[in-house]
């Protein structure tokens, strides 16, 4: 059996950190302030909005939910976002993904402050990503949340040979980008690779964000390979999965993330955390 990535624990260890860090900025009179805006009523954004509430209120952050109706124009959203950005009780602002599509998503992502969007989503901070410029900018918090476990479990990334799976802005594009500066050789796939397998049957280290369920099987893998499955798939019973066809691979690979309690944990911790970085970024600014 492989090595089980566990995203809850180390979650858990990053959310402590936080939790004192927090402490001591009230110490200074400051409370880190996090705004997430959700517009309509998708199940499973409800869900993690709420996960995320929870998490922030226990960690002693300001937590604000900005629920707003399908409905809403995008003038209208637009001028939230305009209203966030000049508030001084929030220092991190997340638009919840996906939007409406009578809504353009990146103008959307684009109106967030720079010094608040704790997704890196704004070109500024994806600039300084892909880059690799040392200095203080948020990255996208799955993608950094697989780093700080891949860090956890001391897996060397330079050399080494990684695939990437999806080319979102969200997962698969930050993902590549933080893997090519900790020095692997990545390719990235998406819906018009026409043989998947034909890639991540070499690598070292696969990392799947597609939400295709059992997209990968043990014919797809190397024997010792590093698995990261971003997927967050019902199965026919119902239950949650990943991408990757767990029981399948389990005992050929080196080391695997579990879903549920392997990236998605990670994901909001690292939001947790970066929200409490541009608190004390917003600091050292004099803001
Ligand atoms: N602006 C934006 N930023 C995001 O980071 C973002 C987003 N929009 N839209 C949706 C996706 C998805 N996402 C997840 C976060 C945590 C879990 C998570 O905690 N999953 C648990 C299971 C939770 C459950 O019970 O369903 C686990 O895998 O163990 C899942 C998915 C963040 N996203
Ligand atoms: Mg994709």
């Amino acid at each position: 059996m492989a090595i089980l990535l566990d995203g809850k624990k180390t979650a858990s260890e990053l959310n402590e950190t936080t939790r004192k860090r927090i402490l001591k900025l009230k110490q200074c009179g400051i409370v880190p302030g996090l705004a997430v805006v959700i517009v309509g009523e998708d199940q499973a954004s409800q869900r993690y909005v709420r996960n995320k509430h929870k998490l922030a209120l226990k960690l002693g952050m300001n937590s604000v939910i900005k629920e707003v109706p399908a409905s809403i124009t995008e003038a209208q959203l637009l001028a939230l976002i305009t209203e966030l950005n000049q508030d001084t009780t929030i220092q991190a602002i997340l638009v919840q993904d996906p939007l409406p599509k009578h809504i353009n998503e990146q103008r959307i992502m684009q109106s967030i402050s720079s010094t608040k969007d704790v997704d890196g989503f704004t070109a500024v901070n994806v600039g300084q990503l892909y880059l690799n410029l040392t200095g203080n900018y948020p990255v996208a918090c799955t993608p950094k949340g697989i780093m700080t476990l891949l860090e956890k479990y001391d897996i060397f990334l330079r050399g080494k040979k990684a695939v990437v799976i999806g080319r979102s802005a969200i997962v698969g594009k930050p993902m590549a980008a933080l893997l090519v500066n900790a020095g692997a050789s990545v390719s990235i796939l998406h819906r018009y690779t026409t043989e998947i397998a034909e890639y991540t049957r070499d690598a070292d280290l696969i990392i799947s964000a597609t939400g295709v369920l059992r997209l990968l099987g043990a014919e797809a893998v190397k024997p010792g390979a590093v698995i990261v499955d971003v997927g967050q798939n019902l199965d026919e019973t119902g239950h949650l999965v990943g991408d990757v066809d767990f029981n399948a691979v389990k005992d050929k690979v080196a080391a695997i993330t579990p879903v549920p309690g392997g990236v998605g944990p990670m994901t909001i911790a690292t939001l947790m955390q970066q929200t409490v970085d541009l608190t004390e970024w917003g600091l050292a600014n004099g803001k």
